[in-house]
């Protein structure tokens, strides 16, 4: 379920702005989405003037675009195996991010997010938590007190009935994602199915994330909890960078 509240040039500056934190013979988490893809962009411009980076797509499009934008890619069980040089930083998207207390003041980052409406999250999970430090760039209509947004749980397809029975026995109420120009759900790239689930407002997080993580047949859920190291936020004039 996308958020589409922004604008492309809010996303183009939160983009651009976490692609400045990257350095030369970095590894680089290459995150999936509209914002994401900004960032992406800006380091093949920088590659093109001599950047030396490698990046690790977490998704087909992610890997279209660095190959479109010049930007080297390597496999996660190359540069994170036993000998491998990890990685240094990852800038991903989100479709909800908790950064405002009461009233929209900045006064409680925590970070939180909910991901997964392009349905990468499990590899993007994945990659992120992988990653020394993981950026996150979003647009002002993803910023919020409370997590109210749908959670996309990604689930074996011979389990998106009994998942979606254990989700509705947690309270929330899930929908099997469909595909817009298909006739059937969509499928991710792992060949996985996707429930969209509404828990109305989510107060605890962690404690949700344990739940849906515990529930057979589930691959992974988009709740990211205290994952996020510094979050970009792109409005009309420019970027307001909060560090957790
Ligand atoms: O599955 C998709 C990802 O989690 C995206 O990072 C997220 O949906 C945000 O995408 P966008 O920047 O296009 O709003």
């Amino acid at each position: 379920m996308k958020t589409t509240g922004g604008t492309d040039a809010q996303k183009r500056r939160a983009g651009e702005s976490a692609a400045e934190a990257v350095s030369d013979g970095d590894v680089v988490g290459l995150g999936t989405g509209s914002t994401a893809a900004h960032a992406i962009r800006a380091i093949g411009r920088a590659v093109d003037a001599g950047l030396d980076v490698r990046g690790v797509p977490t998704s087909f499009d992610a890997r279209a675009c660095a190959r479109d934008h010049g930007i080297p890619t390597v496999g996660l069980d190359t540069v994170c195996g036993p000998d491998g040089p990890g990685i240094d930083i990852a800038i991903d998207g989100a479709d909800q991010v908790v950064l405002t207390g009461e009233g929209g003041d900045v006064e409680e980052v925590s970070g939180t997010l909910i991901k997964g409406g392009g349905a990468a999250h499990a590899r993007e999970k994945v990659v992120d938590a992988a990653a020394d430090r993981l950026l996150v760039v979003v647009d002002p209509s993803k910023v919020t007190n409370v997590l109210t947004a749908d959670v996309p749980v990604e689930v074996l397809p011979e389990a998106h009935t009994t998942a979606a029975t254990a989700i509705r026995d947690a309270g929330g109420e899930p929908t099997l994602r469909r595909a817009e120009r298909k006739d059937g759900p969509v499928v991710t790239d792992n060949g996985n199915l996707v429930l969209d689930c509404s828990f109305d407002a989510i107060a605890d997080p962690g404690r949700l994330a344990g739940t849906l993580s515990a529930i057979p047949g589930v691959l992974d859920h988009g709740l990211f909890v205290d994952m996020a190291d510094e979050v970009h936020v792109g409005d009309d004039d420019g970027v307001a960078i909060h560090e957790i």
